[in-house]
Formats: structure tokens, C-alpha cells, sequence
């Protein structure tokens, strides 16, 4: 089993890359399948275990994928299969996203539901409202969502009642090849959703007002291959601002987009940080002493859920009494258990949680319960008294691309173990086979 151990109490200081942003990479490979010709090349690409799976993914349906460095290289002129199965959407949500390339350029799709996760149980019906908006029938049956039309979709108005990040993707996806003119309001905003428009328009897509609350997509005939570099990423940026915070070091974040991480910005200067616009990112100083605050997660322009866990990390060493409410997913909560192993004073409130701080953290054996808790985990074991141990690292690698080696170059004392199971753990697992 892999670990991260880390012992606290060292300032961190120095200068950190951020990596090309996964949510954005993500949605952009999606995109490539709707070339009919051409090859698309996309920079930046992080080395990270989810893009590796969208590739899987491409492959699957029979694109040519090449990754070389952080370039990938997608080839989807070939015939393409139509189906995503459950063994990869099972491993990365993201993969649904495939559904509005397929359904516009083959007419049908067929993806396995992808179901709840640890974060909360995560619907697609504004996805699938979307398509069938455009004209196309969708069944769900046998662990399968199957949609498909009948010629070409059809432009449509469709209305999102939540701003969904995926689903203003994917009907943006599924718009850009129909006919006449989709326009979908209450639109995500996020920059992730610009990125993909930019490289949308790339490919000789029509797509107008992304980053606003309405999206004009006019369908063309067909796309092609484009050359693009995907955005920074804004919440591993966000991750190493909070690491340098937290144990009060003086970090430079090279690469960090200040138009994308206002809300973060906003909230940690309101705690006693100083934030400093420098040519090629943001400098961020930690204080001898946090002040408490009180977040709520909204979409963008609002406070990231993605970094809700990590700012509860910085809020345990916050003088006072601190909220967070969680407004984007019902269940974000699960590291609240884990930060109370390393004796942090937090309770749940329905969908907030209070805490009384400074804690006097000590090291303890954690276990990482999705993505953004496990690099929240390591950042409060920056901190705390002794060794923490984080386990359950493939979380961790969904989205981080060498995160202990990138905090060790700034001092912390960190390093990623493989220790032997024990007799005990492989009984365990046994078990439950
Ligand atoms: C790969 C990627 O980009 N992931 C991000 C994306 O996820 P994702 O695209 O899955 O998130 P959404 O914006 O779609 O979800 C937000 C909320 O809307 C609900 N919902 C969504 C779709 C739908 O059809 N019906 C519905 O009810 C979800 O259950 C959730 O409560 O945006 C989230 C919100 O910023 C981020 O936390 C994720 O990191
Ligand atoms: C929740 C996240 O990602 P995903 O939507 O891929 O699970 C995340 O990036 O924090």
C-alpha cells in the first residue's frame, strides 16, 4: 500500500509550477472525437491518472491517441465505436462526457450511467435534457444511458436548472454539429468552460458567450483538428496558495491565473494573507496568525467547491470560530471524520461545518476519501504535531501530478512510501472479497 508521510512544522518557501488544469484537459480530449479531420494537439497536458483514462477512453472508440511529454496527439477521422463502458466511467465520471461528441457526430451514443460517488450522487438529467431538447431520444436502461436521433440534432433553447459544469459541456459538445442555433441558459461559467469554447472555435465551431450565463452555439456541417494549450490549473494553483498559508512560508505560484482564483483570493486576504500580483503568478505570505471566516461553495464566480476541503485544512489553524457551507454537493464532507482523527475541534451541521480554531493538530494515520480531501489531508499534516499518514493515494493522483515532490522542493518533509500489507490488512481485504 502507498503512503504519503509527512511531518509538520516546516515553512515552505520557493517557487511551484502548476500543471496544465484537469477539468479542462478533461472536456478538451472529449472534443477531439468530434473531428472528422485532422489531428488535434494539445500542450500542457498534466501526467495525471484521469487523463490517462479519457485516453483510454479515445482508444476505445477507436481514435488514435499519441501522448509524448505533456502533448497529446488525437486522430478521430477513423470510424468510431459508440459506446463507453462501465469500467471507465466508472473510474472517472468525466468519461460521460464523450456522450454529446458521439451523439453529434454519429447520431448515437451509448454510455454506461456513471452512478454516485464519495462527494454525492451526481445526476446527468441536465445532460441528457440537453439532448433530448435537440431532438434526440435518450433511454436509460441496464446500467446503460442510450441516446440517439435521427439525422442531425437540432438546435434548441435550453434552460440548465443549475449551472452544471458537465452538462453546459457536453450540450455544448453535442451543439456545435447541429443544425440552426442552441442557446443554453443558466450556463456554467466556469474558465474551464471558456477553455473548451476557445478550442471549440478552434476547430471551426460558432460558439459565442462562454464565461457569461448564456452560451450562442450556431451547428456547422463539420470540424476539424486544432492545435491547443488548456489553462492552468486553477485549483492545484489554489492548493499550493493554501500550502504556503498554512504553515506561514512565502511561496511563489508560478502560473497562477489571479482572474480565476478571485473568490480564493479574496477569502485568504480576508484571513491575514498577503497576495502578491507578480508577472508570472501569485506570490502568497503566510501570516503568523489566521483569522477565522465563514465560506459557501457556489458555481463560479463564487467560492470553488474544489477547494472547499483544503481551505477547512487552513481554517483548522484559523483563530475563532470559522463556517463552511457546502452548497454544490450534498455529501462533501467525508475528510470532516479524518480531520477529527488529527484532533481537530469540527462538527457537521446539516450542510455546514463549524470549526473552533486554532486545533492543535497532531499526526495520526488518515485515509484520503476523494481527490481534493487528499491533498486537504497532507496540507493539514504540514501543520500538525509528528508524522501523518495519508493513504488511499489514487485519489490523490487523479489529480495531482507529483504533489509530495513539489511540496518537498519548497521544504516541506514529506515523502510517498510503498509499504507491505500486513498480515492483518491482507486478511481484511480477503474478507471482503
Ligand atoms: C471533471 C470536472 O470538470 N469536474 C468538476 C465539475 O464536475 P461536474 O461537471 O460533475 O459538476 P456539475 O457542475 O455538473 O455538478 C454540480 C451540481 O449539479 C448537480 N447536477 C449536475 C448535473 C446534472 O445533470 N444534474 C445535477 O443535479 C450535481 O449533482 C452537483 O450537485 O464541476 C464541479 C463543480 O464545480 C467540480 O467540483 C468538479 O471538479
Ligand atoms: C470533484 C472533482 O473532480 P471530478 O468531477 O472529476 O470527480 C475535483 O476535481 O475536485
Amino acid at each position: 500500500m502507498e503512503k504519503i508521510i509527512v511531518r509538520g512544522g516546516n515553512r515552505l518557501n520557493g517557487t511551484v509550477k502548476v500543471e496544465g488544469a484537469k477539468n479542462a484537459v478533461l472536456p478538451v480530449i472529449a472534443a477531439t472525437l468530434l473531428a472528422s479531420e485532422g489531428k488535434s494537439v494539445i500542450h500542457d497536458v498534466p501526467a495525471l491518472s484521469d487523463v490517462y483514462t479519457i485516453t483510454e477512453v479515445l482508444r476505445y472508440l477507436n481514435a488514435d491517441v499519441a501522448m509524448e511529454g505533456n502533448r497529446v496527439v488525437v486522430d478521430a477521422s477513423r470510424e468510431l465505436k459508440l459506446e463507453a463502458p462501465f469500467e471507465y466511467v466508472r473510474k472517472m465520471r468525466a468519461s460521460v462526457l464523450v456522450m454529446g461528441p458521439l451523439l453529434a457526430r454519429k447520431g448515437r451514443a451509448r454510455v454506461a450511467l456513471p452512478g454516485g460517488c464519495a462527494i454525492g450522487s451526481r445526476p446527468i438529467d441536465q445532460h441528457l435534457k440537453g439532448f433530448e431538447a435537440m431532438g434526440a431520444s435518450v433511454k436509460v436502461g441496464n446500467g446503460f444511458i442510450d441516446a440517439e436521433v435521427n439525422g442531425r440534432l437540432r438546435g434548441a433553447k435550453i434552460y440548465l436548472d443549475f449551472p452544471s459544469v458537465g452538462a453546459t459541456e457536453n450540450i455544448m459538445m453535442a451543439a456545435v454539429l447541429a443544425e440552426g442555433t442552441t442557446v443554453i441558459e443558466n450556463c456554467a461559467k466556469e474558465p474551464e468552460i471558456v477553455d473548451l469554447a476557445n478550442f471549440l472555435n478552434k476547430m471551426g465551431a460558432k460558439v459565442r458567450g462562454a464565461g457569461t450565463g448564456t452560451i450562442r452555439i450556431e451547428g456547422v456541417p463539420n470540424l476539424h483538428g486544432a492545435v491547443h494549450t488548456v489553462i492552468p490549473d486553477r485549483i492545484e494553483a489554489g492548493t499550493f496558495m493554501v500550502a504556503a498559508a498554512i504553515t506561514g512560508g512565502n511561496v511563489l505560484v508560478q502560473g497562477a491565473v489571479p482572474e480565476h482564483l478571485s473568490s480564493l483570493v479574496a477569502k485568504l486576504e480576508e484571513m491575514g494573507v498577503t497576495i502578491i500580483e507578480e508577472e508570472n503568478g501569485l506570490r502568497v505570505i503566510g501570516p503568523e496568525k489566521l483569522k477565522a471566516v465563514d465560506i459557501k461553495t457556489m458555481p463560479h464566480p463564487g467560492f470553488p467547491t474544489d477547494m472547499q476541503s483544503q481551505m477547512m485544512a487552513l481554517l483548522l489553524k484559523a483563530e475563532g470560530t470559522s463556517m463552511i457551507t457546502e452548497t454544490v454537493f450534498e455529501n462533501r464532507f467525508m475528510h470532516v471524520e479524518e480531520f477529527r482523527r488529527m484532533n481537530a475541534d469540527i462538527k457537521i451541521e446539516g450542510r455546514s461545518v463549524i470549526i473552533n480554531g486554532p486545533c492543535n493538530l497532531q499526526g495520526a494515520e488518515v485515509a484520503a476519501t476523494d481527490l481534493r480531501a487528499a491533498a486537504a489531508l497532507i496540507l493539514a499534516g504540514l501543520v500538525a504535531e509528528g508524522y501523518t499518514r495519508v493513504t488511499e493515494l489514487k485519489h490523490l493522483d487523479r489529480g495531482y501530478v507529483r504533489f509530495h515532490q513539489k511540496l518537498a522542493a519548497l521544504g516541506a518533509d514529506i515523502e510517498r512510501v510503498r509499504e507491505e500489507e500486513t498480515v492483518w490488512e491482507v486478511a481484511k481485504v480477503t474478507d471482503l472479497n
